[in-house]
């Protein structure tokens, strides 16, 4: 659907009896956006905006700004989330045969600090404001389906090209093109007609609570990293970048994180994708500050080097200008930009679609919460592809860095297994 020609109008109330967000989430057509239970879940859809090549981020923000602007808002509970909100998943690549999409819910139940609301949406002036407890009573919420067991194979890339092209982007490495290149593989399987999405979603979020789970129009994870994090003026970021196995107990575990934040290699990788965030923010914020040192991000499946960024934008740049501005960072791309890219078009063999890319929800006021979309498979229809890359830098060692990729398609692979 193109933007309607009425205003839209979003009613928003405290509600008490919401009790877990989860338990609202759509079995054939989720929506959502969670960690450790606080989020926000869309049920229906009232408007879907698509986008698609280099402009798919401009256009978008463009599109927002407008039905914002338009927007007829009765809001009593005023806070990041409330009014009116989409989610959104956008392509990793200008080139990429995938939409962007921007989805506005008929109805968004969010939860926040302890604070739970509904927010009705709706094309043209509502006469009546509805109550909330209505609008909840009008959720169907079916019995749960049975869990999906299903297996995974090679997609577009098999292990093999994975390690060539890995052993590619490193010779790219030694002669000077970049230094830092991340490289991704696919896994495809099929599900059974009418799987209940609940489950592996609840899965996901009951499995890695400190990460958030997603699930917006097919593209299903749990991502632990935040992108951007626009709150009333002030911003954060989660960047993480180096990973290691978790130990089989606790020395060897420790040991492993110990490790991994002495590695030189892991470091450079963690750095490089520091300075690409840091790069893209600084003019944009006052006070922005880093930790001078990533710490160990401790995830069931892996260890994490992470650095949390918080700042105050200066200006009223909305979460949408900038995810635009901080797309492909390098945790996902590499180092420069623009020699990655190229590198990976030219050598990964596949379509990321929206894997690596911007996921997240924005509201009227261009508060927003983005994840980069990892750990995460795409679902149409019948056919799911899971997605898992790393990032390549010298020092790399082709086998290691697909046994990571084995390791970060667990989440995805035990939650549909
Ligand atoms: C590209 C992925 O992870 C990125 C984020 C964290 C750690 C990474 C790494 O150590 O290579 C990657 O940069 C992925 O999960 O598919």
């Amino acid at each position: 659907m193109t933007s309607p020609r009425e205003p839209l109008t979003a009613v928003t109330r405290p509600s008490a009896s919401i009790g877990s967000i989860l338990d609202w989430i759509a079995p054939d057509y989720p929506l959502a956006f969670v960690r450790d239970g606080e989020g926000i879940v869309g049920v229906g859809e009232l408007l879907r905006l698509e986008f698609r090549g280099a402009d798919r981020f401009t256009n978008a923000a463009a599109v927002w700004s407008e039905l914002s602007r338009t927007a007829i808002v009765h809001d009593s509970v005023k806070r990041a989330g409330t009014g009116l909100v989409a989610l959104g998943s956008f392509a990793f690549a200008d080139s990429s045969a995938a939409v962007s999409v921007l989805i506005v819910p008929r109805l968004i139940l969010g939860s926040r600090d302890g604070i739970h609301w509904v927010t009705s949406i709706t094309v043209g002036e509502v006469g009546r404001l509805p109550t909330t407890t209505d609008d909840l009573a009008t959720i169907p919420r079916p019995a749960h389906g049975a869990p999906v067991h299903i297996s995974f194979a090679p997609g577009e890339t098999s292990p093999k090209s994975f390690t060539s092209t890995v052993k590619a982007a490193l010779r790219e490495i030694s002669q000077s093109h970049a230094a830092k290149i991340v490289i991704a593989r696919d896994q495809v399987a099929t599900l059974p007609a009418g799987t209940d999405l609940r489950v592996p979603i609840e899965a996901l979020a009951g499995r890695y609570p400190d990460t958030f789970t997603f699930a917006v129009d097919g593209l299903i994870g749990s991502s632990p990293e935040t992108l951007v994090r626009v709150d009333n003026g002030s911003v954060s970021a989660r960047v993480l970048a180096g990973s290691a196995a978790r130990g089989d107990d606790r020395i060897s575990d420790g040991r492993a994180a110990a490790t991994l934040a002495s590695s030189p290699k892991d470091q450079q990788e963690h750095a490089l994708a520091l300075a690409s965030v840091m790069d893209a923010l600084q003019p944009l914020s006052n006070e922005l500050v880093a930790a001078s040192a990533p710490f160990a991000l401790q995830l069931p499946n892996l260890w994490h080097l992470a650095t949390d960024i918080e700042g105050q934008l200066t200006e009223r740049s909305s979460a949408l200008d900038l995810i635009e501005i901080l797309h492909p960072t390098a945790a996902v791309a590499g180092t420069p930009t623009p020699a990655a890219i190229r590198i990976i078009d030219e050598f990964e063999g596949f379509d990321r679609g929206r894997y690596a890319g911007p996921v997240g929800w924005v509201d009227a006021n261009g508060n927003g919460e983005w994840a980069v979309a990892l750990r995460c498979a795409q679902v149409d229809g019948t056919r799911i592809t899971a997605y898992a890359g790393a990032g390549i830098v010298a020092g790399s060692d082709a086998q290691r860095e697909l046994a990571e990729t084995e390791l970060k398609f667990r989440p995805i692979i035990e939650a549909f297994g």
